[in-house]
């Protein structure tokens, strides 16, 4: 199984591709070593329940925290977002690649182009 320890650290946001690849592998781990095998242990409800309560100290950081809390709250939300992008057969690329056809395009018009 990989393990950050294992793996070279990454620099910016290649990390999330190699934290995918830990969270990943730690399905059918042991819940009493690894806290991400703990989630995906108790299941996607308590999986979505953690990511949107961090979603949501995400927004008390904003509100009224200050912007480190707002960083830490982030990687937070982050990390539980992998996680339910594992448990769901989500992967990173999909997402990219989801960015990446919106890249350039106003929100303003892909909602006009909506309604129209
Ligand atoms: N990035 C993270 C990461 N971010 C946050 N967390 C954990 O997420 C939890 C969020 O904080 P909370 O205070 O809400 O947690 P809690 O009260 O313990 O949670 P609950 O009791 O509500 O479930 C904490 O336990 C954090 O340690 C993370 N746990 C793991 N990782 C990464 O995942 C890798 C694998 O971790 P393990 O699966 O634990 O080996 C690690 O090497 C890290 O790279």
């Amino acid at each position: 199984m990989l393990t950050g320890a294992a793996m070279t650290s990454p620099t910016g946001p290649a990390i999330l591709a190699d934290l995918y690849t830990v969270i990943a592998g730690r399905k059918g781990a042991d819940p009493d070593t690894s806290y991400t095998a703990r989630l995906f242990a108790k299941g996607r409800g308590k999986i979505v329940n953690k990511m949107g309560e961090e979603a949501f100290e995400v927004a008390v950081a904003a509100l009224s925290e200050g912007p480190d809390r707002v960083v830490s709250e982030s990687a937070d939300l982050l990390y539980h977002l992998t996680v339910l992008w594992a448990d769901t057969g989500v992967t990173p690329d999909q997402v990219w690649a989801e960015l990446a056809q919106r890249f350039g395009t106003s929100g303003i018009d892909e909602k006009a182009a909506r309604k129209g």
